[in-house]
C-alpha cells in the first residue's frame, strides 16, 4: 500500500505514474520525503464535528504527528467547525491534553501546532455558516501571493448528516484554484439499502476522486505490510492458495466493554462495527490476487480492483454459519454487564461477539473456509490473521505414527505487531521428531527505533489524502460489495432469528463459538513459545 511499499518521492523528472526503478525501491527510507506539490501551497483543514470525540481522540492527534514531521504545509490553518458555542481557545484546550498525554515533554511544539487551529461555530446545513469559515480564510490561504488553496474535509460526525454538509460545502466552500477532498469516516450505512442511499447523497455531490471513505485499520502497519509480504517473497505467492492452505482465521479481540459507546453500540452490533468493515478489508487484502503494479497514479484502484474482485466471489453468509455472543459481568463484578449499561436497553439482544464463517468461490480459494471471530470484553486485546497450512504428504508417509504439527503463519496486527510462522524442526537430542517452533519477526525487536514512533493509522491515512493517493482509502463499489456478503445475515439477527448466547466479560466468549472455529481450524496443544530472552541473539 501506499506507505507500505516504501518507495522514493519521484524526482520531478520522472512522469508521473512511471513504475518505481529498482534503486528507489531498494533504497526508500522506512518514511518516504514528504511530497513537494501541496506543501507548497496553501491548506485549509476544516474538522467537522471538532467538538466530538473522534476529533480530539484521533483526527487532532493524527494531524499533529503529521505537523511534527513537517508533512503540513507552512500555510495551513485546521478550523473546527461544529454546532456549539465555543472559542478558539476552549479547542484548544480541549484538544491539548490528548496531545501532551501521547507526547509528553513536546509542550512548546504542541502550542505551536494548537496556534494553528481555531474554532468557527456553524450549522451543518447551512451553506452561508461553511462559506463565511472560507471568506475569512482567504486572506490566509491567499497569504505571500500564494495562488492555489486546497482544502481538506474531514467528516467526524454522524452520517445523518454527511448530506447537509455535504451540500453546504458543495455550494458554499469549494476551492476553485486547488483540490478539495473530503475524508469521510464509517458506518457506511447499516445495510446494502442505507449504503445504496449514503451513496447516493455523497455521489451526488462530489466525484470517486475527490471522497476518501476512510476505514483505518487499512491504516495499521500490518495491514500496510501485506502486500509486500504476500507480494515481495517469493515463498509465500506459490502457496497462496487451496492446495497448500487449509483455513484463514481472522482474529479480533477486545479486553474492554462498550465503554460509553452502548448507544451507538446498541443499533449496530460486532458484525456491523469491525467485522462489515475492518476484518473485511484485511480478508480482502489476503485473499486478494496482485495488483497490476504497486506504484504510479492508478495504483489505488490497481488494489482495489483486487479486492473487489475477492469481495464479489463471496457468497451471502447464512445466519447457520455464525455464532453470536452478549457479555455478562464478570463473577468480580468488576465490570458491568453490557446490558447494564444505561444507554442500553435490558432486553438488548445486540451481539457483542460474533464468529462466523466465509467462503472465497474463485479457483484460488474453493474450499478454504475463511472465518472471523470478534469480541468486545474477551480474555484478551488482539487482531490477528492466522493462515494454517495443510500437512505436507511427505510428512504423513514419513512419520506414520506421529502427529506433525501444521505450518501455521500468524500476523499479528495488534498489540506488538509480529509475523511469525509455526515451523518444525526435529527436536533436538537423540529422538527424531517434529516439534513446532517459530521463526519469528517481532517488530518491536527488529524495528525497535522505527515502532518507538510509529505512526497512528490515522496519521498515514490523513497522508495519503494530502497526497490524493487512494489505496488505502474504500472505494464506493467495495463497500456495496462488502454489504451484499453481510446484509442478508444482518438482517436475520435484526429479526431476532438467533439470540445470542451470553458470556462472562473477559473470559473466551461463549463455549459455543470455540466449538464453531474448531470445525475449520484445530489448535496445536502442544506448541509453547519461548520469548527470547535478553541476550539470546548473541553469537
Ligand atoms: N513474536 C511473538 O510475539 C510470538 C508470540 N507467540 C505467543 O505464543 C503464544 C501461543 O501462540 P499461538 O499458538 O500462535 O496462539 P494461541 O495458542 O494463543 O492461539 C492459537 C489459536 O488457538 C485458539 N485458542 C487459544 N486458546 C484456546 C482455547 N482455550 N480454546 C480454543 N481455542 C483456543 C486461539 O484463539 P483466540 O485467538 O481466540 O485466543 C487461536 O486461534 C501466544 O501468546 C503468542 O502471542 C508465539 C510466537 C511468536
Ligand atoms: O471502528 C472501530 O474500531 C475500534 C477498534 O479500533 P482499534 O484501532 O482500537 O483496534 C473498536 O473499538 C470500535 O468499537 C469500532 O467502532
Amino acid at each position: 500500500m501506499a506507505g507500505g511499499t516504501a518507495v522514493l518521492e519521484r524526482p520531478a523528472k520522472v512522469a508521473e505514474g512511471a513504475p518505481a526503478t529498482k534503486e528507489e525501491v531498494v533504497q526508500a527510507p522506512a518514511e518516504a520525503a514528504p511530497a513537494a506539490k501541496y506543501l507548497a501551497e496553501s491548506l485549509t483543514i476544516l474538522v467537522i464535528g471538532a467538538s466530538g470525540d473522534l476529533a480530539k481522540k484521533l483526527t487532532a492527534p493524527a494531524l499533529y504527528q503529521l505537523f511534527t514531521r513537517d508533512y503540513l504545509p507552512k500555510q495551513m490553518t485546521i478550523v473546527g467547525y461544529a454546532r456549539s458555542e465555543k472559542s478558539d481557545e476552549e479547542l484548544r484546550k480541549a484538544w491539548r491534553p490528548v496531545l501532551l498525554e501521547a507526547h509528553e515533554g513536546e509542550e512548546e511544539t504542541i502550542d505551536a501546532f494548537l496556534s494553528k487551529v481555531v474554532y468557527r461555530r456553524g450549522q451543518y446545513d447551512s451553506a452561508e455558516d461553511v462559506a463565511a469559515v472560507f471568506k475569512e480564510q482567504e486572506e490566509n490561504e491567499q497569504a505571500d501571493g500564494q495562488q492555489v488553496a486546497n482544502r481538506l474535509f474531514y467528516f467526524a460526525v454522524p452520517p445523518s448528516v454527511f448530506a447537509d454538509i455535504g451540500a453546504a460545502i458543495k455550494e458554499g466552500a469549494l476551492s476553485q484554484t486547488g483540490w478539495n477532498r473530503l475524508v469521510v469516516e464509517k458506518p457506511f450505512g447499516k445495510d446494502t439499502e442505507s449504503f445504496e442511499e449514503l451513496s447516493k447523497t455523497i455521489n451526488g455531490l462530489f466525484t470517486p476522486e475527490q471522497t476518501y471513505f476512510v476505514d483505518h485499520y487499512l491504516g495499521k502497519e500490518m495491514n500496510q505490510n501485506l502486500l509486500v509480504l504476500r507480494f515481495a517473497n517469493s515463498m509465500f505467492e506459490p502457496l497462496w492458495n487451496r492446495n497448500y492452505i487449509d483455513s484463514v482465521v481472522i482474529t479480533f479481540k477486545e479486553d474492554i466493554g462498550t465503554e460509553g459507546r452502548g448507544g451507538y453500540f446498541d443499533s449496530f452490533g460486532i458484525v456491523r462495527d469491525v467485522m462489515q468493515n475492518h476484518l473485511t478489508q484485511m480478508l480482502a487484502l489476503i485473499a486478494m490476487d496482485a495488483p497490476v503494479r504497486a506504484s504510479g497514479e492508478n495504483f489505488g484502484n490497481y488494489v482495489r480492483d483486487e479486492k473487489v474482485k475477492v469481495l464479489h466471489a463471496i457468497k451471502p453468509i447464512s445466519i447457520d454459519d455464525c455464532v453470536l455472543g452478549q457479555y455478562t459481568a464478570p463473577d468480580d463484578g468488576s465490570m458491568a454487564g453490557y446490558t447494564e449499561d444505561d444507554t442500553v436497553p435490558d432486553d438488548s439482544v445486540t451481539p457483542t461477539y460474533a464468529a462466523l464463517v466465509m467462503h472465497v468461490n474463485n479457483p484460488r480459494w474453493a474450499g478454504v473456509p475463511f472465518v472471523m471471530k470478534a469480541g468486545k470484553a474477551l480474555d484478551q486485546k488482539k487482531v490477528e490473521v492466522r493462515i494454517k497450512f495443510k500437512t505436507p504428504v511427505a510428512a504423513e508417509c514419513m512419520f506414520p505414527d506421529v502427529r506433525v504439527p501444521t505450518n501455521e503463519l500468524v500476523l499479528r496486527v495488534q498489540p506488538n505487531e509480529a509475523v511469525y510462522m509455526k515451523t518444525n524442526v526435529k527436536m533436538p537430542g537423540l529422538a527424531g521428531v517434529p516439534v513446532a517452533t517459530e521463526l519469528d519477526l517481532s517488530y518491536r525487536t527488529r524495528f525497535d527505533d522505527k515502532m518507538a514512533d510509529s505512526p497512528s493509522a490515522y496519521t498515514r491515512l490523513i497522508l495519503d489524502c494530502l497526497r490524493g493517493k487512494q489505496a488505502s482509502f474504500v472505494r464506493d463499489d467495495e463497500l456495496r460489495a462488502a454489504w451484499k456478503i453481510f446484509t442478508p445475515l444482518l438482517h436475520d439477527i435484526d429479526a431476532g432469528k438467533k439470540q445470542p448466547t451470553k458470556y462472562k466479560a473477559f473470559s473466551r466468549g461463549p463455549a459455543e463459538g470455540d466449538e464453531f472455529v474448531s470445525q475449520f481450524y484445530k489448535r496445536d496443544p502442544t506448541y509453547e513459545w519461548h520469548p527470547p530472552a535478553k541476550g539470546d541473539a548473541k553469537m
